[in-house]
């Protein structure tokens, strides 16, 4: 894998923050057959764009969120890759056919929208664009099943792709119920970490209300969709989440991490993922 980055040093310091972590990847058996060396060996950095992509078979760009920078980055990749090559944006919502519209090679794009942090969630979105080719698709599903990743197939582009149109819903409801006062901050992140997030971290929301009615997921919707339209209801407005919630979310935060302490709060949270990827490992 060789990595690139125009900003001077980024690229150097992508591959010291990989060789930071591959210790506790490798302690946490997440390396499968190879070790933090031979991981690290098999990154290298190249000094341009064009010896970046030179001979790839998969090209994963990761350039700043702003439609306009990644149509030129993709316009230059489909003349520097090769014709075979995979082009795939890691955009969190952008639309694929904003990217590629223009392109001579634009069957061979997709984007592959990970997760943060894309290294310990495994969930990759595959979102084609309408010319993207059916073996695109299946190239790239392909190679994130081989690397250990989670492809989803979203059938056709939307705004947001699914994680964050769901994670939308829930973080409206989150700001809505902390700015009516309702609750606190810690009571709102209670409730997922303890109380939603234990099922969904191995069962998705379908799953989950197929499994707590007798008679599965018609029984459940028969039982309670009365109760969840009446609060659908409710949650036909947005609070401002720049407003004054906002004050009140960060003073939570705040007081739980102060902001000193966020970059060691990220080390928890990677820890964390990485002894939760390690049990999922050990479950399959
Ligand atoms: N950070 C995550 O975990 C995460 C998760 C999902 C999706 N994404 C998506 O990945 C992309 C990058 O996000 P980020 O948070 O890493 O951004 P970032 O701003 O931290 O990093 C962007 C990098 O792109 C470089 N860059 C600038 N112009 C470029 C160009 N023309 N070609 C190549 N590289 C260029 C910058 O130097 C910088 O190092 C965005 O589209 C974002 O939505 C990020
Ligand atoms: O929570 C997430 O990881 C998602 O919202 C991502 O898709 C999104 O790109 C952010 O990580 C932005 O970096």
């Amino acid at each position: 894998m060789r990595l690139w980055d125009p900003a001077a040093g980024a690229a150097a310091e992508a591959h010291d923050y990989i060789a930071a972590m591959l210790p506790d990847l490798a302690q946490h058996g997440l390396l499968g057959d190879m070790s933090p060396e031979s991981t690290l060996e098999a990154i290298t950095i190249a000094d341009s764009l064009e010896e970046a992509v030179a001979d790839a078979d998969y090209i994963q760009e990761n350039a700043p969120e702003q439609l306009d920078v990644k149509q030129r980055l993709f316009s230059d990749l489909d003349r520097l890759a090769p014709q075979d090559a995979v082009l795939a944006s890691s955009t969190s919502a952008l639309l694929p056919s904003a990217i590629t519209e223009g392109l001579t090679g634009r069957a061979r794009c997709i984007v592959a929208h990970p997760v943060n942090p894309p290294h310990l969630i495994p969930l990759v979105e595959l979102v084609p664009s309408p010319w993207t080719a059916p073996e695109t698709v299946a190239r790239a599903e392909s190679l994130m099943a081989e690397i250990g990743q989670t492809p989803v197939r979203v059938e056709r582009e939307i705004d947001g792709f699914l994680l964050n149109r769901l994670q939308t819903a829930v973080l409206d409801e989150a700001f809505r119920l902390v700015d009516g006062g309702y609750a606190s901050v810690e009571a709102v992140d209670a409730c997922m970490s303890d109380g939603l997030a234990p099922r969904w971290s191995f069962m998705g929301p379908f799953e989950t209300i197929d499994l707590n009615a007798p008679g599965g997921v018609r029984d459940y919707v028969t039982r309670y969709q009365g109760m969840f339209m009446r609060l659908a209801d409710t949650m036909r407005y947005s609070a401002d989440w720049t407003g004054a919630v906002l004050d009140t979310v960060e003073a939570g935060r705040r007081a739980r991490v102060p902001e000193k302490d966020l970059r060691a709060r990220q080390m928890w949270r990677d820890r964390k993922l990485m002894a939760h990827a390690a049990f999922r490992h050990g479950q399959n």
